[in-house]
């Protein structure tokens, strides 16, 4: 069994690690770190695992979470920073869930989330865990970057196009649709039922701090930089990105069926399912589960090509992924612990 440590608990991508992993085949869960609830039983903050685990929290501690094999950081942007470097010297591995790893550039990563790069000498081997792409980098990485929930949803819709050279200079286009629980479990007013429910907002036009994420993802798929436009709104609904993704193809050969191109591309993804063609992805298909749809629609008489792109964005978009990743770093069946169908209505 894998024994596994996780810091920072208490939000929502820590309970949905819990819930993922007091299932999972390969697990024995050891530590759980919360310091301001160190000594409350997980199960009385969180009665949906009553019965699963008997564990409390514990304050965040080198000792016990570098006997673990691998330590999931589920914390705010730096806490991975300054606590990865003494756990891998343990010989423990990091899944971090958070952005510390995601972006290589370091001076990017300090323009865009205010604050000091605190653990750039470990930058050159961190892996970027999108298994679609990275799979073969993921199996050997001791530290390893879960990507953000929009930049899953963006990456995984627009691969297809960008890896075959089918899309020229352009600018691509993401409008994207996130749930709140994306915002976190802190209290923020913006967060609010009153100020949530029965409205549609956009927000971070001006500049979100996924866009540079998505950009060097899709720049990897393309072998040269992307130009894209990402702009996301907030949706009255717990769980959920769908992203609506466009791109202009005038030019494109008549004998490219992009439906083929999608599902030839994906067809060995477990977690990557491709709608029939004309299909119109929902959220709810895909809420509670690891699995992300996709359906391609492209108008031949015009060139304009739009795809669909759902994902659940504590599953797939966070926590879901982050276990996925693991199964791959310590050689278990990519899908253990993981086969949720998604919950309906
Ligand atoms: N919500 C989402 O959809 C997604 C979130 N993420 C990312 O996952 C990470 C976690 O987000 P979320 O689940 O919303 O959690 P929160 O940010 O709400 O919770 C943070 C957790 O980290 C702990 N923590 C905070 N500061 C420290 C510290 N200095 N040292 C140790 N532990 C600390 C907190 O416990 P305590 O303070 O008691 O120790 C708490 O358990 C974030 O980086 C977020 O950006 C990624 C993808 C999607
Ligand atoms: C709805 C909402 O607020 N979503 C968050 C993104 C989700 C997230 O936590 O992403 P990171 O892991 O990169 O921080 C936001 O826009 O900041």
């Amino acid at each position: 069994m894998i024994k596994v440590g996780i810091v920072g608990g208490t939000g929502y991508t820590g309970v949905e690690l819990l819930r993922i992993l007091v299932n999972h085949p390969g697990v024995e869960l050891c530590v759980i770190t919360s310091r301001s609830e160190a000594g409350t039983p997980v199960a009385d903050m969180y009665p949906n695992l009553r019965g699963h685990t008997e564990l409390k929290f514990t304050v965040p501690d080198t000792a016990t979470l570098g006997a673990c094999d691998v330590v999931f950081f589920a914390t705010p942007h730096g806490v991975a920073h300054s606590l990865a470097a003494e756990i891998l010297a343990t010989g423990t591995r990091v899944i971090d869930l958070s952005a510390d790893f995601r972006i290589q550039d370091a001076d990017e990563w300090e323009a865009w989330y205010g604050q000091p790069h605190g653990a750039r000498e470990l930058l050159p081997e961190a892996v970027y865990g999108l298994p679609e792409v990275k799979r073969d980098d993921i199996r050997t990485a001791r530290l390893l970057a879960v990507p953000g929930c929009y930049p899953t949803s963006v990456q995984l819709g627009y691969l297809p196009l960008l890896e075959n050279n089918l899309l020229p200079e352009q600018t691509l286009i993401a409008d994207c649709k996130s749930g709140v629980s994306g915002a976190g479990r802190g209290a923020k007013v913006g967060s609010l039922l009153c100020e949530t429910s029965e409205s549609v907002m956009a927000y971070g036009v001006a500049g979100h701090r996924h866009l540079p994420e998505i950009r060097q993802g899709l720049a990897w798929f393309a072998g040269k930089p992307v130009s894209l436009t990402f702009v996301p709104h907030l949706m009255p609904m717990v769980r959920g990105i769908h992203s609506t993704l466009y791109a202009f193809a005038p030019d494109l050969d008549a004998s490219v069926d992009l439906q083929t191109l999608y599902e030839e591309r994906y067809v060995n993804e477990p977690f990557v399912d491709v709608m029939p063609a004309g299909s119109h992805p929902a959220t709810r298909s895909v809420k509670g589960s690891n699995m992300c749809r996709i359906a391609v629609h492209h108008h031949a008489d015009t060139g304009q090509i739009v795809v669909l792109s759902v994902i659940d964005n504590l599953v797939k978009g966070a926590s879901g992924q982050a276990v996925q990743n693991m199964n791959l770093m310590f050689g278990l069946d990519e899908t253990a612990g993981l086969n949720h169908v998604a919950l309906m209505p």
